[in-house]
């Protein structure tokens, strides 16, 4: 199943509650929160209060995007916050299995992120115990960026290990897909869509939610 996770960073912060409701309106599939540090990325989002207020106001799961140093320690505080998926970036784990391990026991799903300019490989270890790889297809740090092409060989490269292996991962992508690129990113072999700017910078959020169901559709969803 193809599956559209709309991320928040592109909504207005002073309306979130609406930016959740927005969502579920349009019939997306996962709500994408991207927690930033001001030191692993050069920006600053949000954290664990924020996630649990939004948390009463849509049923859609929470696909929390760590984007931050250190992420073990606040693992519990995300899930207590709410968080269903929690994916940490490989760059930023010392002892990326422990920190998998401990996403697990939690009762989380586990997601696993590598920057653009990442190989595969760190993965290959990891894979059998993860749910979902993201592949990060800007620079993380900003909503509205350009789709990095080199990432779609990337995508195909890691669908098709997964494929020969029959592993239970989910492949997600993360950064500039849009209506027009939609089709070639999901040939490629994704099975999630992080979509922030193409979502919430367009006049009718939940019509451009729908039109991204529509393409989906093709792909037999
Ligand atoms: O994690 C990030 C950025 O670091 C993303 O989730 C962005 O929020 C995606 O925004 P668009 O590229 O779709 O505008
Ligand atoms: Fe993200």
């Amino acid at each position: 199943m193809i599956k559209l996770a709309p991320s928040i960073l592109s909504a207005d912060f002073s309306q979130l509650k609406d930016a959740v409701q927005i969502l579920d309106k349009g019939g997306a599939h996962l709500v994408h929160i991207d927690v930033m540090d001001g030191h692993f990325v050069p920006n600053i989002t949000l954290g664990p209060p924020v996630i649990k207020s939004l948390r009463k106001h849509t049923k859609l799961p929470f696909d929390v995007h760590l984007m931050i140093s250190n992420p073990d320690q606040y693992l519990e505080s995300f899930h207590e916050a709410g968080a269903d998926i929690l994916t940490v970036h490989a760059e930023a784990c010392t002892h990326l299995h422990r920190t998998v391990q401990q996403i697990k026991k939690l009762g989380m799903k586990a997601g696993v992120a590598l920057n653009p300019a990442t190989d595969l490989s760190v993965l290959k270890y990891i894979l059998p115990d993860i749910d979902m790889v993201l592949i990060m297809t800007v620079n993380p740090g900003f909503g509205g960026q350009t789709f990095i092409p080199q990432c779609l060989d990337k995508i195909r490269e890691l669908s098709k290990y997964i494929q020969e292996n029959q592993l239970p991962v989910e492949i997600e992508i993360d950064g500039g897909a849009n209506l027009d690129n939609a089709e070639e990113i999901i040939k490629a072999g994704t099975n999630i869509l992080v979509a922030g700017s193409a979502v919430y910078d367009t006049p009718n959020p939940v019509e451009t939610i729908q039109e991204f169901i529509k393409v989906f559709s093709k792909f037999g969803e």
